[in-house]
């Protein structure tokens, strides 16, 4: 076991924290009105102070472009300095990897000796995607520059094995891993030294258990040795520090926090979040003092969730049939009033977003209407791209690559675009598919508005769907409706005038929109194909809501035809009738089966294919 001496112990880490406190205090009353925004973001105190080696400040100012630590960092990076075990709760986009990554380089730089790639991995991040794996690491590579003996690497499902066991075997300092990947090689690598992990960090915590890792990170933990304890023993030899993170951090973490922390410090959590008795962490003293009775990480349900304060969140009511028009309304309105812009548009469905994908890339738009320059470009003109799940691995790192570089950009997504992912400059979330549990639409807007920028989001929902506005309000998340009519009014159409303003369905502009379309896709056979089968696979995610939202997004309550007009068909594919039918019928023989050989002890649970 490698040892480590230059733990501060307890009694410095407060001072220091309150020093750091009162410098912030007293600085900020200075300034006060001068840059609300900053404030809210920035502490008004240096790295040095926090008590990080003057060679990783100059790191994070010179390579990084940090100035000062944003006031998470300014609060949590002492109290992972001392080494306790750490639960963060902080806004989307506050800076919560360099909260994580910085004290653990400065620890391990100070190692008496240097450490040695043969020393194996000693710090582990687990992430939820291939693509905050990717990042995570990229600001590894660049906070370790002058510490060329600590070395950083990844590994994550989709890439090569073999390369990672080659990695793993010349040995990797600080590792960046996905749940899944990380187990196979714990439990088929032997070359993976890992005797001298310190650190397991888990960046967004919550989402890690709901894509389902529960059982794998209960493993690796078992692997690893689920939390043994920080030992400040004499001869000053330290154990295991582990750290819990996310702009959501709700009660699906409580089971992870409480077998892989051992009496947390949570900061960022107030008292709508913790039981019994924990108060927000106003000074390590105090964090301390409330964790250290209980011990026990325990979050209630009843989360509200900070956003960016300046985040401009509307939704958008619209029927069902007319949504498509309006979103390629909506995202031609964008990027003709400004070119250079990047705009993210999430999908439930993989499927979903390779239709629209196609549809966008190609559909030039209502030839009557148009000039002959208009009808030859483009109806929304920018760079399309999309991500999804589905994509090959390599398709994923170029578009993951593009679009962080790009200065103008739509990308289309499902949600694994949706955690943690510092896409820069994005000026406007739309949500066209309800996310599901509000925690999803906290980070999905959370691409936007990131470190005191400005950022839009639109929510699209039906209006049998607007209970969900409820949902979010529960969740401390208010939006304020967008006025559609009036940026429907600005398209020119050929019936203007002639039919009077009924409803969205009925405005002449939709009417117009929604001909072409459907033309446009009776024509290109291969986008009509992907238009059928995004159909099935969206009514299949609509019926896939849990818990709360099941009687907000009631399935049986769509209908069918006008979910199809949705994707531009111009009735709902028999394709779809035939395969829901095949399958109903064979899940009611099975059904049957089982029925008769339990002599109907068995309830048996309806789904959507059964209902249509
Ligand atoms: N002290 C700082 N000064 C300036 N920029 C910073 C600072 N800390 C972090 N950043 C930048 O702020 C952005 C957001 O940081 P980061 O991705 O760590 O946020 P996050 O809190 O993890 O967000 P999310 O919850 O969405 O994952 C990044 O571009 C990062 O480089």
């Amino acid at each position: 076991m490698i040892r480590f001496s230059g733990l501060l112990n307890r009694t410095e880490v407060a001072a220091k924290q309150k020093n750091v406190l009162a410098m912030a205090e007293e600085k900020t009353a200075k300034k006060k009105k001068s840059n609300a925004t900053e404030n809210e973001i920035f502490a008004s105190c240096d790295f040095a102070s926090l008590g990080l080696h003057p060679a990783l400040c100059d790191e994070l100012r010179e390579r990084m472009g940090f100035e000062a630590p944003t006031l998470v960092q300014a609060q949590a990076i002492p109290v992972i300095l001392s080494g306790r075990h750490v639960l963060v709760n902080a806004a989307t986009g506050t800076g919560k990897t360099v909260t994580y990554l910085a004290p653990v380089i400065h620890q391990l730089q100070k190692y008496d000796t240097r450490i040695q790639r043969a020393d194996g991995t000693f710090a582990l991040v687990i992430v939820p995607t291939h693509e905050l794996c990717m990042q995570v690491y990229e600001n590894l590579q660049k906070l370790l520059h002058r510490f060329h003996w600590i070395v950083p690497g990844y590994i994550m499902g989709g890439e090569k094995r073999s390369k990672e066991k080659a990695r793993l075997r010349k040995g990797i300092s600080i590792l960046v891993a996905t749940p899944g990947r990380l187990l196979d090689h714990l439990k088929h690598t032997s070359s993976f030294v890992y005797k001298n992990m310190r650190w397991i960090i888990f960046d967004e915590a919550d989402r890690i258990l709901e894509l389902g890792f529960g059982k794998e990170i209960e493993e690796i933990l078992d692997i690893l040795g689920s939390r043994p304890r920080m030992s400040e023993s004499n001869d000053g030899e330290f154990v295991r520090q582990n750290l819990l993170l996310s702009a959501t951090l709700n009660e699906k973490v409580n089971h992870l926090a409480n077998i892989s922390l051992d009496n947390p410090v949570m900061i960022g959590l107030d008292d709508t979040k913790m039981q019994p008795s924990s108060k927000q962490v106003a000074s390590l003293d105090s964090a301390i003092e409330t964790l250290e009775n209980s011990g026990k990480a325990s979050i209630t349900s009843n989360t509200e969730y900070r956003l960016p304060a300046q985040l401009n969140q509307r939704y958008v009511k619209v029927p069902c049939g007319s949504r498509l028009v309006v979103l390629l309304s909506v995202l031609k309105n964008l990027f003709t009033g400004e070119a250079s812009q990047k705009i993210v548009v999430f999908f439930s469905t993989c499927d979903a977003v390779d239709f629209h994908h196609a549809l966008i890339s190609q559909f030039h738009g209502l030839s009557k209407l148009q000039s002959d320059t208009e009808t030859r470009e483009l109806f929304v003109k920018c760079n399309i791209l999309r991500l999804h799940g589905n994509m090959k691995h390599e398709d994923r790192v170029k578009t993951f690559n593009a679009f962080k570089t790009e200065k103008s950009a739509l990308l289309l997504s499902t949600d694994v675009s949706a955690r943690g992912l510092d896409f820069p400059k994005v000026r406007c979330i739309i949500q066209y598919d309800s996310p599901g549990e509000a925690t999803e639409y906290v980070h999905r807007v959370g691409r936007t508005a990131r470190l005191g920028e400005k950022g839009d989001s639109l929510l699209f929902l039906q209006p049998i769907e607007v209970d969900y506005l409820e949902e979010l309000k529960r969740h401390g998340v208010i939006l304020t409706e967008y006025p559609i009519v009036k940026l429907l009014d600005g398209f020119p159409s050929k019936h203007r005038g002639l039919r009077k303003f009924v409803s969205i369905e009925m405005h002449p502009w939709v009417l117009d929109l929604q001909k072409s379309l459907e033309s446009f896709i009776f024509r290109e056979a291969k986008v009509k194909k992907l238009a059928q089968n995004a159909f099935c696979s969206w009514v299949r995610a609509y019926s896939a809501h849990r818990g709360e939202l099941k009687s907000i997004f009631v399935v049986k309550k769509l209908h069918l035809g006008h979910v199809a007009k949705s994707f531009a068909l111009k009735e709902q594919p028999a394709l779809v009738g035939r395969s829901v039918q095949k399958k109903h019928t064979e899940k009611r023989k099975r059904r049957d089966k089982v029925k008769e050989g339990l002599k109907k002890k068995i309830k048996m649970v309806s789904s959507y294919e059964e209902e249509v």
